[in-house]
């Protein structure tokens, strides 16, 4: 690291232990060793290097990945890593590939040691959000006792599955099940793709890539795929029967397990998509932070240095809610881990009573995160000016290859539809003595929330969590209430829905908001140790709760659950609020802890040296290897000599 440290003045302001505050960031000490132990070891692996991937061809982009990949597995093996220091290497690695759909998949005794590579194969061409609409067959032929998979029309192709391009031997197929001529739904088998010998794809099957993806590097080191299958034999033994099964016979039989125990696999899996979006909203906030307190812009005084563009009110408004909400979804991610461990043991004792809300709070809350990460990154760019659309700034790849998280693991509106109906399905239950349970429980107190009266008199009183909270809780509940009001003016309901569904959709934000605010209120509550770290926290958690309530002012006022005037005392709260923020911003975005590898940002780097940095890179790249680019004789002299004859003339 070079010596000179151009950020060293406003560390020196921090009011907090930093130590202290990135074993918080990191859940744990037992977290922020193994990822800081892993991170470091990536950035000095020049295997890992990733400063020239967005000038890559697709070609060597993917064969880098393969490199990567090959490289990362070896490194684990010989470090003999715990399954969680290998899943933190491969992360802090830094780019998509077909490991992680394989790894998500956990399938086989023979895919954790790599035998075989797995996807998922689910979505096709002309269907993803509409599972049941899949057009694949599984057709069971009770002379072989095998399935036939096929894919009767253009539509049903395989469309999108990462690793299923060009790497994967075998695949999780999606497709209607038929015995006899009774078609049974949409199931999952098993099916092998490619030979173990030579990797070309088994008869019947037509396989590759679906091509170019958005932006340069990012998500195009993964193989999406498409595939077809032509009367494609696998044995019966492939179908994946925990839910239901198909006997020799060819019977079908639905087992009592019942179908709601995918929802535990589906809490798991978003959990991590929001434990991964407060990382990558970090990573963007900690670039514009940093680059913000090095760019000066106007306000020189006396010929003195110019006004840092952080100390701008407008920068703050703007930055500081993201750095909020970076933390925020950090504690919600947590949260949600233990949320899975307590699904997982009430499953084991065959207890499905808390599944659907626990499947409902996991399904907003991946949605509402992922949005709100996805703008980020693109307010982070705009944060950076100019220099922000440089792809060293790692904005425009971070961009490119975080948002394609608001569409797959369910599309985020359809996400949020869902979240409605449970909200809407508990409202209507209210008068059944039924008791809302879990992130619904404030529902239960239906009465009170429909009456209370927020009494902030001053802008101060809204520095109470409970007058926040109580707040952000009645309008919620409201919002649910008038749509549940709405919804009954119509006679059919499924039209009500889709007629009101915007409406829905924002009583759902609502929902998910709430959640993330109190459960950010409940780590709050916990013992934080580190001189001044709970404070900070708490100032964040202020400035979370306020840019809210300032962004979604007409919620507030018009469910009556505060007046324009506490409103306006909210938005003088917050200012106040960013200006105790402003000396430790920088600490704070440095308890990330990310190296400089990671952030992958001229911009963003930790000793703030941006302007050399910047200079530097400009001349690696390949345009600048000749001070005469090619194509100069061909194009570029003939106009220009032409211009000077008919200046001539
Ligand atoms: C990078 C990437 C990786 C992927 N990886 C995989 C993978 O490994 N395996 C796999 O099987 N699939 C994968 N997918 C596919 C992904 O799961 C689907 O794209 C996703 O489920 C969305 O479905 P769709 O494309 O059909 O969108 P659509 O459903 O067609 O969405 C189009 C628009 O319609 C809206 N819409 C849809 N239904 C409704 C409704 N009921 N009400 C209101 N609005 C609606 C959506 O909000 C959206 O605006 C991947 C996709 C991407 C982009």
């Amino acid at each position: 690291m070079e010596a000179l440290d151009y950020h060293a003045e406003e560390r020196r302001k921090a009011e907090f232990d930093l130590e202290e505050m990135k074993i918080v960031w990191a859940g744990s000490r037992q977290n922020y060793e193994i990822s800081d132990r892993m991170a470091r070891l990536v950035a000095s692996d020049p295997v890992f290097r990733k400063d020239n991937r967005t000038m890559l061809s697709r070609k060597d982009l993917f064969k880098d990945t393969l490199r990567k990949a090959a490289h990362a597995w070896k490194r684990i093996i010989e470090l003999r890593l715990s399954e969680e220091e290998a899943h933190m290497l491969r992360s802090y690695v830094d780019q998509p590939a077909f490991t992680d759909l394989h790894w998500h998949e956990k399938w086989l005794p023979m895919a954790y040691k790599m035998q075989i590579i797995g996807c998922y194969a689910q979505t096709e061409l002309g269907h993803g959000s509409n599972v049941q609409g899949l057009e694949t067959t599984a057709t069971f032929d009770p002379q072989t006792d095998e399935f036939v998979i096929h894919s009767p029309t253009l539509t049903s192709s395989k469309w999108w599955p990462g690793g299923l391009g060009k790497v994967s031997t075998h695949a999780v197929v999606y497709a209607r099940l038929i015995t006899g001529a009774q078609d049974h739904g949409v199931h999952g088998f098993i099916v092998q793709l490619r030979s173990l010998d030579d990797h070309s794809p088994l008869p019947g099957i037509t396989v590759g890539d679906i091509g170019m993806k958005f932006g340069s590097g990012a998500y195009n080191s993964m193989d999406n795929g498409l595939l077809r299958f032509d009367h494609v034999r696998i044995p019966r033994n492939q179908m994946l029967m925990r839910v239901s099964q198909v006997t020799r016979e060819g019977k079908f039989v639905q087992s009592d397990v019942p179908r709601q125990l995918v929802y535990g696999t589906m809490v798991y899996v978003r959990q991590t998509i929001v434990s991964d979006a407060s990382c990558a909203l970090a990573r963007a906030v900690c670039i514009a932070t940093r680059y913000s307190a090095v760019r000066r812009q106007f306000g020189s005084q006396n010929g003195g240095p110019e006004t840092q563009v952080i100390d701008y009110k407008t920068q703050q408004s703007r930055l500081f809610p993201l750095l909020a909400s970076a933390y925020a979804f950090r504690f919600v991610g947590e949260w949600l881990k233990w949320l899975y461990a307590d699904v997982t043991q009430r499953l084991q004792a065959n207890d499905f009573s808390t599944l659907p809300e626990a499947h409902a709070c996991t399904a907003g809350l991946k949605s509402m995160t992922t949005s709100v990460t996805a703008d980020a990154i693109e307010e982070c760019r705009k944060l950076c000016g100019g220099h922000g659309y440089l792809s060293n700034s790692g904005l425009p790849e971070l961009f490119a290859v975080y948002i394609p998280t608001c569409t797959y693991e369910g599309d985020n509106v359809v996400l949020l539809l869902q979240v409605a109906r449970f909200l809407m399905k508990t409202v209507s239950q209210l008068g059944s003595g039924k008791k809302p349970v879990g992130t619904t429980a404030y529902m239960g107190r239906a009465e009170h929330l429909m009456q209370c009266r927020c009494e902030v008199e001053r802008a101060e009183d809204w520095l109470k969590p409970s007058v926040i909270l109580e707040a952000f809780e009645a309008r919620a509940f409201r919002m649910s209430i008038a749509c549940a009001k709405n919804l009954s003016k119509f006679s059919n309901p499924e039209g009500g829905f889709s007629e009101l569904s915007p409406d829905l959709l924002e009583a759902a934000i609502a929902h998910c908001q709430l959640i993330v605010f109190s459960k950010y209120i409940e780590k709050l509550q916990q013992d934080i140790p580190g001189k001044g770290v709970k404070r900070q926290l708490e100032i964040l958690c202020n400035v979370y709760a306020l840019h809210l309530l300032h962004k979604h002012l007409g919620d507030f006022v018009t469910t009556s659950c505060i007046t324009p005037k506490q409103g306006a005392l909210a938005n003088e709260q917050l200012r106040l609020l960013y200006s105790q923020v402003r000396p430790n911003a920088i600490t704070l975005v440095d308890a990330f802890n990310y190296t400089d590898h990671y952030l992958g940002s001229v911009l963003g780097c930790y000793n703030g040296n941006v302007y050399q940095r910047l200079y530097e890179e400009a001349w690696k790249d390949p345009l600048n290897d000749t001070v005469v680019p090619d194509g100069y004789l061909e194009y570029v002299r003939p106009i220009l000599k032409q211009h000077i004859r008919t200046a001539r003339l």
